[in-house]
């Protein structure tokens, strides 16, 4: 049976019996289930669980091993991504409005020129965020929470139908936090589909309808209460990633092999 089905939704995305991993060894497991449209998805796991490989094959960076992900109709301009902020780099010298108006790179395209009316959308995203009096500064001078502010505005102005977030809150403050799920949750009303790599579980249960919960293969996918049990929780910490660290024979295929 499929994972992740909501009554009525049409798919986003579906995984197809996916393996992913590097090197040819595999990190995740035979992912089968549909991320249904407008979903508002939490994939929560222990580290190493595979969360942030799953996120970089749905926006193209890592190529399944086996398996494939069937994106509905859905282009790679339709998908932004976020990666975790230690994957960006914040030192080259370019102000707050300048990267958020990086967000509509789509339709200025290489001219790189921004009318008055581009230069005003950036304004709205950087005032969405609260950042207005920060537009003229470089983005190196930033914090961590006022940077990561920064590129929800710059998600603001893409406008993409599928929005992938990795730990979108790492070491930002409450207010921040509350100011971004807003965000988040301004996008999960307008129907996109917005699916985030969290670690805090209260978090997910007051926020995220839909869980994922992932220790290389799928532990549970659907209702937040439903997969965010005791059992499975205890099941997701005694994941250890140590085990198949260098993998190379599939645990599943074994299975099926000797059944
Ligand atoms: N570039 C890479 N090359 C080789 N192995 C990798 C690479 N990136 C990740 N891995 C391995 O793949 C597995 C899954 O890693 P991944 O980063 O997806 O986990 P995660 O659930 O996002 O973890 P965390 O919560 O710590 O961010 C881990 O064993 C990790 O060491």
């Amino acid at each position: 049976m499929k994972t992740g089905h909501v009554d009525g939704a049409l798919p986003a995305v579906s995984f197809e019996n996916l393996t992913l991993g590097y090197d040819r060894h595999p990190a995740v497991h035979h992912i089968t289930g549909d991320i249904p449209r407008g979903a508002l998805l939490a994939i929560v796991g222990s580290n190493g669980a595979g969360k942030s490989t799953l996120l970089k094959a749905l926006v193209g960076e890592l190529k399944p091993l086996s398996g494939r992900i069937d994106y509905h109709g859905h282009h790679r301009n339709d998908i932004a991504y976020l990666p975790q902020v230690v994957e960006i780099d914040r030192s080259f010298p370019i102000s707050v409005f300048d990267c958020v108006a990086m967000g509509l790179w789509r339709e200025i395209g290489a001219s790189g020129g921004i009318d008055g009316a581009c230069a005003a959308r950036v304004a709205g995203a950087l005032e969405a965020v609260h950042l207005t009096a920060l537009a003229n500064r470089p983005v190196g001078a930033l914090s961590g929470g006022q940077f990561q502010r920064v590129l929800f505005a710059r998600l603001l102005l893409q406008d993409a139908k599928i929005i992938l977030l990795d730990e979108p809150f790492r070491a930002v403050d409450a207010k921040t936090i509350i100011d971004l799920i807003g965000l988040i949750e301004r996008w999960h009303a307008e129907g996109r589909t917005v699916v985030a790599v969290l670690h805090d579980i209260d978090l997910v249960r007051r926020h995220f309808p839909q869980t994922l919960l992932l220790a290389r293969e799928v532990l549970a996918w659907g209702d937040t209460p439903a997969v965010l049990t005791p059992v499975n929780l205890d099941r997701s910490r005694r994941f250890n990633e140590g085990v198949d660290e260098h993998a190379t024979v599939c645990h599943h295929d074994e299975a099926r092999e000797t059944a």
